[in-house]
């Protein structure tokens, strides 16, 4: 299988991700109470937490889709909050929004040869992109391989089944070769099986690179990440690797109790880290 490209050099900095005293009021209500999260490069992290915690909303703020109210989004060392989502995206941060990121009418490889043109972005005149226009072929040719939709070339996007939708999003939030990725509810919508299969997956294509999830299903969660964040009523109250989260009483008493307890990862992935 194709392998992409290193995203983390050695030298980036220490975190690649870092939340300072982040809040976030909307009217009167502070709903992200001073969030503070450091993730190291290349480590996958999964944030979890009750409804109505502030997962998304810590989403929108590391993403640019929301201004926090006050506090501090680093990413490799360098500030980010206030910038817009495609300033974030161009310092090398991608999120993906769902299938709303396809094309239905375009084909596998043309979807994510979109996402690759439109990671190269405004920086180039019309000209110098189609002169990057074999770089794009080449670079969408590969993802679709580490997506394992080779096959599937030419199928329009709208007639992919919903796992292989939701595989070629990934392709399109990892096009650019950004270094941080943010999923969220990646495997929401699907079997079992297809569950244990894209968990695999996303660890093959984000590997060397930094991940964060929004996650609700435990199963996911073990089998993924590195660490687990808890957020509870907007700050994160853990952060830590998965099984200390799991023996963590503050965790349990503020939110998972045998959520946690009970959780185990899809069979395929057990052991797997
Ligand atoms: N744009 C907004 N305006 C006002 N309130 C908002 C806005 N966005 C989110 N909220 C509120 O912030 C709180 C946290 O919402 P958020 O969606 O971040 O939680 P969550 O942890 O992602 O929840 P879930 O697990 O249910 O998706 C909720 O009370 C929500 O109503």
């Amino acid at each position: 299988m194709t392998t992409s490209t290193p995203a983390v050099s050695p030298a980036t900095q220490a975190y690649a991700l870092e939340l300072r005293d982040l809040r976030k009021r909307f009217g009167k209500t502070e709903i992200i109470r001073g969030a503070n999260l450091a993730v190291a490069a290349g480590e996958r992290v999964a944030i979890i937490g009750p409804n109505g915690a502030g997962k998304s909303t810590l989403f929108n703020l590391i993403s640019g889709r929301f201004a926090p109210t006050s506090g501090e989004v680093l990413l490799h060392g360098a500030r980010i909050d206030g910038k817009k989502p495609f300033e974030i995206n161009r310092l090398g941060l991608s999120r993906s929004f769902q299938i709303t990121n396809i094309f239905p009418n375009l084909s596998v490889f043309e979807n994510l040869r979109c996402g690759v043109l439109w990671s190269l972005g405004y920086r180039y005149s019309f000209w110098r992109l189609l002169r990057k226009l074999h770089d794009a072929n080449e670079r969408a040719a590969q993802l679709m391989e580490m997506i394992h939709l080779a096959h599937k070339r030419e199928t329009l996007a709208m007639h992919l089944t919903y796992a292989e939708q939701r595989a070629l999003e990934i392709g399109i939030t990892i096009a650019g070769g950004a270094s941080v990725i943010l999923l969220d509810e990646p495997t929401a919508g699907m079997s079992h099986s297809e569950t244990a299969h894209f968990i695999e997956l996303i660890r093959s294509v984000t590997e060397g690179r930094t991940l964060l999830t929004v996650e609700h299903d435990m199963g996911v969660v073990f089998g993924l990440a590195d660490k687990i964040a808890v957020v509870v009523y907007g700050e994160v109250i853990a952060f830590d690797a998965p099984e200390k989260v799991r023996a963590n009483a503050r965790v349990q008493e503020a939110y998972l109790g045998s959520a946690v307890a009970d959780a185990q990862a899809p069979a395929s992935v057990q052991g797997g880290h």
